[in-house]
């Protein structure tokens, strides 16, 4: 039967986050991640996850869940599994995305656009005073965003240079927002980082070539969801929240 015909949530089949009412109305709502990965990464399962870009404009519930169903658990155990060295990042993304699912439950948020609008309902000083907000915790994870984009669009050009793609890739989009300690924290990190080949061998959709194609399926998916954020961060005027 087609799912969009199902009594019930549809569920897509990447990632089984239950689509809302809105999503499975839309003609355009696909039932399933169109950046489905073929293997089975916990970081690029996320990726795909959070890459669905019907699901995110169209209802996803702020798309960071921390729920397994929500996708971040995954990504965030890959960061974990890098080692010491990167547990300041992951513990601030995790702090991150607890205080997103913190909100996201508390409030029964449904899309990102319902979390803005009511957040903003105070009015744009009270948000800007507010360190809680969920706005501002999207933000910075919105600039990550920018950071993994820029990050994987140099791993798919076939550099080798692991470290060096991700130190320029945090150049052009984290750096400009972090202090000089963290800037330098995060540069040293990056020296750690593995090998493209094993980058490539993590993702586990088989030979690099095809992790290599996968990548290329993904990336549009996270200029789309990047795209859709900043707009609607430009037009409330929340892209410099304190
Ligand atoms: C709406 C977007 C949803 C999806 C976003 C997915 C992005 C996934 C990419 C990377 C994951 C790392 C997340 C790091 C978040 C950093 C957020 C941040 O800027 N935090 C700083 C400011 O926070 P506040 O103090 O204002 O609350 C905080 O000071 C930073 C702390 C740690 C250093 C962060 C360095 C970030 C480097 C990112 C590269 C990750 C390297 C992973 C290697 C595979």
């Amino acid at each position: 039967m087609n799912k969009l015909n199902q009594p019930g949530p549809v569920r897509c089949s990447c990632c089984s986050w239950p689509g809302s009412r809105q999503a499975q109305q839309d003609p355009l709502f696909p039932g399933e991640c169109p950046a489905r990965p073929r293997g089975s990464s916990p970081g690029l399962r996320v990726m795909c996850r959070r890459c669905c870009k019907h699901l995110w404009a169209q209802g996803c519930p702020l798309g960071f869940s921390s729920h397994p169903s929500g996708g971040w658990d995954g990504f965030l155990g890959f960061l974990q599994s890098l080692g010491a060295v990167f547990s300041f990042i992951s513990k601030d993304a995790v702090a991150k995305v607890t205080l997103l699912e913190t909100h996201r439950q508390r409030h029964n948020f449904v899309s990102l656009q319902s979390m803005v609008e009511q957040e903003l309902s105070a009015g744009p000083a009270a948000l800007r005073a507010r360190p809680d907000s969920g706005c501002r915790t999207v933000l910075r994870l919105h600039r990550a965003l920018r950071w993994l984009q820029l990050f994987l669009e140099g791993l798919r050009s076939g550099d080798p240079r692991t470290s060096v793609l991700c130190t320029d890739a945090y150049n052009a989009s984290l750096a400009a927002h972090h202090p000089w300690v963290i800037r330098k924290a995060a540069t040293l990190a990056f020296c750690a980082l593995p090998s493209r080949e094993a980058f490539l061998e993590v993702m586990n959709v088989g030979p690099p070539e095809e992790a290599v194609a996968m990548l290329g399926e993904a990336i549009p998916y996270i200029r789309d969801v990047y795209g859709i954020t900043e707009e609607l961060f430009e037009r409330h005027k929340l892209l410099d929240l304190p």
